[in-house]
C-alpha cells in the first residue's frame, strides 16, 4: 500500500523483481548477503537499492556517502531499529540497547545511549589504557607460547578488557563459569538476530499465534530468563560489594552510582552493561582475527609495521603514548576494517517518516541497511577495492589521504563503526584495543606462513568467512616466533611487573 502514498515525481530505488507476497524473499542468500547485496548494487548501477521482504521495505545503501546523508544529516528521522519479535522482543524483553526502537515511550534507548556515552567517550577512554596494556601483554605472552591458539588469545583478550572494565572482574582461562555463561549469551543473540533464523522476524504477525502453535515464544522467553539473572546477578554483586565498600571502579559501579539521574531501573541499568560487554568483545577479537589474515597475506605490509615501531623503541614494548608515531599501524588497521569489515551487512536503521532522497521515495518504516562491504567497494573512494592496500591512508594521492600524519588515518566516525545517532558508542575502546594489540605484536613476533608436509608454504584463502552477523576469518595456519631472546625477556619483565600492580588482583 505504500506505493499508493508514493508523492508525485518520485520513484522507487532499482532493484530485483519481486514474487507477489513474499517480494525478494527467498532471493536474499542466507549467510553472507553482503556480497549478493554488492552485485546488486552494481548490476542496478544504484547507490541505493530496493528490496521487499513479505511486504516490508529494505533499502540497501552501497555508498558512504549516502549513509550520511541519510542516517547522520536527518538523523531525527534514521535511528530507529527494525521490529523483531524474536530477538528484541522475546529474547531481550525490549531492554537490550541495541536493538531498541529510537523513542520509545519509556526512554530507555535514550536514557541508556547516555550511561554508555558517559563511560566510553574519547576522554574517560585514556583512563584504560592501564587495563588494555596489561591485557595486551598478557595476549603477546600466550600468542609466543602457542600461535596456533590464535584465536582464544585474542578472544580472551577482547573479553578480558571489558570483563574488568564493565564488572570489575578478571578473566584468567576463560574457562571460568560466569564467562562461559556470558559468551553463551553472546552466542545465542547473534544466532537469535541474524537474518531468517526466526520467521516471526519476517512474517510478525505469528506473534498472534497461542502458545502452543508457537514454541519459538517459549524457549526464547526461557533464554531470555537464563540471560536476564546473569546481568542481573553481575549487578547485585557490585550492589553488595558496595555495602562494605570492596566494589572495583566499574561500569556497573558507575550506574549503581547514578541511577536516580539516569532514570534507568535496575534491569534496564544491567543490560545496558551487559550490552556494552557483549557489543565490545566478540567485534574485537573479529577484526584482529582480520588483521591476522592480512599480515600472514602480506608481509611486506607486517615489515613496515615493524620498522615503524622498531623506530619509537626497540627496549620497551608499544604503548597507547606512540599512537601518534604511529601512521602505518593505524593505516593497517584501518584498512583491514575497509577490506574485511567486522559487520559486513551493517546494523540496519529504521526511516520513521516519509521522506525523499535524490528523487527515491523512503517510505515510513523501511529499513535502511548501511551494507559496509559494499561502502568500502566504491572505487570512487577506494581505488582498486579488492586490494589490501594501507598506502590509501598513508600517501597523498590518494582520494582517503589527510593530514596531519600524526592524527590520520584514525578510526574516528568511520563506517564501520555506523552512522550517526547510532554509531558505536565504543568506538574510542575499540581503536585503541587494535592499535595496541597491532603494535604489540608487530612488535613482539615475526609471522610465517605455515608449511604442509612437503615443506610448501599454505597461502590462508582470501576470504572464507564465518557466517553470522559478526564475520572472521575461519581458522587459518600461520606461524609466529618472538623476535629475539631480548625481547622475550622485556616482554616477560613487563608482565611480571603487570601482574605485581594489577588492581584486581
Ligand atoms: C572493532 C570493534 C567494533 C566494531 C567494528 C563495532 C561496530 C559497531 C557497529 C557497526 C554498530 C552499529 C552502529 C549503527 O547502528 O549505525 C555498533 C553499535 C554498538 N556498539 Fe560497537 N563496535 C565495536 C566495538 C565495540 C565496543 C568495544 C563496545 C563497548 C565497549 C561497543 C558497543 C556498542 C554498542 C552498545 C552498540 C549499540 C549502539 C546503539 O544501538 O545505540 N562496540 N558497533
Amino acid at each position: 500500500d505504500s506505493e499508493r502514498q508514493r508523492p508525485k515525481g518520485t520513484k522507487y530505488p532499482p532493484g530485483p523483481s519481486r514474487k507477489p507476497l513474499i517480494g525478494n524473499l527467498l532471493d536474499i542468500p542466507p549467510t553472507h548477503s553482503w556480497l549478493q547485496f554488492k552485485k546488486w548494487s552494481d548490476q542496478y548501477k544504484t547507490k541505493i537499492l530496493r528490496l521487499t521482504m513479505a511486504g516490508q521495505e529494505h533499502y540497501i545503501i552501497s555508498s558512504e556517502r549516502v549513509a550520511n546523508d541519510l542516517l547522520r544529516e536527518r538523523g531525527a528521522i534514521y535511528s530507529s531499529r527494525p521490529v523483531a519479535p524474536a530477538s528484541a522482543e522475546l529474547l531481550s524483553n525490549n531492554l537490550r540497547p541495541v536493538l531498541l526502537p529510537y523513542n520509545d515511550r519509556s526512554d530507555t534507548w535514550r536514557n541508556g545511549r547516555k550511561f554508555m556515552h558517559s563511560v566510553a567517550n574519547a576522554k574517560v577512554a585514556s583512563q584504560y589504557h592501564a587495563t588494555q596494556e596489561l591485557e595486551s601483554t598478557r595476549m603477546i605472552v600466550g600468542l609466543i607460547r602457542e600461535p596456533r591458539r590464535y584465536e582464544h588469545w585474542l578472544e580472551l583478550y577482547s573479553a578480558a578488557v571489558v570483563f574488568r572494565l564493565a564488572f570489575g572482574k578478571r578473566i584468567e582461562t576463560g574457562e571460568e563459569e560466569v564467562v562461559r555463561r556470558i559468551m553463551k549469551v553472546n552466542h545465542t543473540l547473534e544466532r537469535v538476530a541474524s537474518p531468517g533464523a526466526y520467521l516471526v522476524d519476517t512474517f510478525p504477525i505469528l506473534m498472534k499465534l497461542p502458545k502452543f502453535l508457537a514454541p519459538f515464544k517459549k524457549e526464547l522467553q526461557e533464554l531470555h530468563r537464563e540471560e536476564h539473572s546473569l546481568f542481573r546477578g553481575l549487578l547485585e554483586d557490585v550492589r553488595e560489594r558496595m555495602k562494605n565498600d570492596s566494589a572495583p571502579n566499574c561500569w556497573e559501579r558507575d550506574f549503581l552510582e547514578q541511577q536516580q539521574s539516569l532514570d534507568l531501573t535496575n534491569d534496564e541499568g544491567a543490560y545496558v552493561v551487559g550490552t556494552l560487554f557483549e557489543a565490545g568483545s566478540g567485534t574485537t577479537a573479529a577484526a584482529m582475527m582480520s588483521f591476522m589474515l592480512a599480515m600472514v597475506l602480506h608481509p611486506a605490509w607486517f615489515r613496515m609495521l615493524q620498522a615503524e615501531v622498531d623506530q619509537i623503541s626497540e627496549e620497551r614494548l608499544p604503548t597507547l603514548d606512540d599512537v601518534p608515531q604511529m601512521p602505518t599501524v593505524r593505516a593497517a588497521v584501518k584498512e583491514t576494517l575497509r577490506w574485511h569489515p567486522v559487520t559486513s551487512g551493517g546494523l540496519p536503521h529504521v526511516c520513521t517518516k516519509d521522506d525523499i532522497y535524490e528523487g527515491f521515495f523512503i517510505p515510513a518504516g523501511t529499513v535502511v541497511h548501511p551494507v559496509q562491504w559494499a561502502m568500502h567497494r566504491d572505487p570512487e573512494l577506494y581505488p582498486d577495492p579488492e586490494t589490501y592496500n594501507p598506502q590509501r591512508w598513508l600517501d597523498p594521492s590518494y582520494p582517503t589521504y589527510k593530514e596531519p600524519l600524526t592524527e590520520h588515518p584514525n578510526l574516528h566516525n568511520y563506517s564501520t563503526f555506523g552512522f550517526g545517532r547510532r554509531i558505536c558508542p565504543g568506538q574510542n575502546i575499540a581503536e585503541r584495543n587494535l592499535y595496541l594489540l597491532a603494535a604489540r605484536i608487530a612488535w613482539s613476533v615475526d609471522l610465517m606462513k605455515a608449511k604442509d608436509e612437503t615443506g610448501k608454504e599454505i597461502t590462508p584463502p582470501y576470504y572464507t568467512y564465518t557466517a553470522g552477523f559478526n564475520s572472521q576469518p575461519k581458522r587459518f595456519p600461520f606461524d609466529a616466533k618472538v623476535r629475539s631472546a631480548s625481547r622475550q625477556a622485556i616482554i616477560d619483565a613487563e608482565m611480571q611487573r603487570h601482574a605485581e600492580n594489577d588492581p584486581l588482583k
